[in-house]
């Protein structure tokens, strides 16, 4: 099972993740997320980020504009879609050879994205008991919101997802926490 550590900010937590290697890491982007990122200051973290960990942009229905400059400059490889999304627009973005994920925040569907997100929290560590979600099913799904070291366990489960995403539970005081990051990840790692 893979990981990904959301909402990085400082050099700190590339350090750290660089040591931890999740599959993936997220720079935020979406307009009032305490999270959010410059193009310059995530170009800086994405230049000192192992190439291997794959950056994900987060974005709430974005402009096709702002993906692309990120993507161009190589900052971003997987582009995470919360909102009410076009699929034109997913479809654009994966013309550039851009991996979509796909937010869904009420019950699981099946949607033109290459994976799908199941997130009702949106950053805030909100955790969601999710039903009906089918056994098989045929692209990866991401699992995010309110999850942390205590109910990830459960969560994986209930679920059995393709990816943990966490954020606020890789927290302490509103900013990263090394010890967590790394925590988390080893446990979902444990599932491989
Ligand atoms: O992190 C944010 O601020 C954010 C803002 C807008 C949309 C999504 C955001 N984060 C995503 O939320 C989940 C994690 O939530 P939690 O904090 O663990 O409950 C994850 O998918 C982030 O990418």
């Amino acid at each position: 099972m893979k990981v990904k550590l959301c909402g990085l900010t400082r050099n700190v937590d590339i350090q750290a993740a660089n040591k931890i290697l999740p599959e993936y890491i997220g720079f935020v982007f979406a307009k009032n997320s305490k999270r959010k990122l410059t193009f310059e200051q995530a170009k800086q973290l994405r230049k000192q980020l192992l190439p291997q960990i794959k950056s994900v942009g987060v974005f709430v229905e974005p402009r096709f504009e702002e993906i692309k400059l990120l993507a161009d400059a190589q900052i971003i490889s997987c582009v995470q879609l919360h909102g009410d999304i076009d699929s034109t627009l997913i479809e654009k973005i994966q013309g550039q050879g851009l991996y979509v994920i796909q937010a869904l925040k009420e019950e699981y569907r099946e949607t033109i994205a290459d994976a799908i997100l199941l997130d009702a929290s949106e950053g805030a560590g909100i955790f969601t008991k999710w039903k009906n979600i089918p056994v098989k099913r045929n692209k990866p799904l991401f699992l995010a919101g309110g999850l942390t070291v205590k109910n990830i366990e459960h969560a994986i489960r209930d679920t059995n997802p393709d990816v943990i995403d966490v954020s606020s539970g890789i927290e302490t005081n509103g900013l990263k926490d090394a010890d967590k990051m790394a925590q988390i990840t080893q446990l979902v790692h444990k599932f491989n």
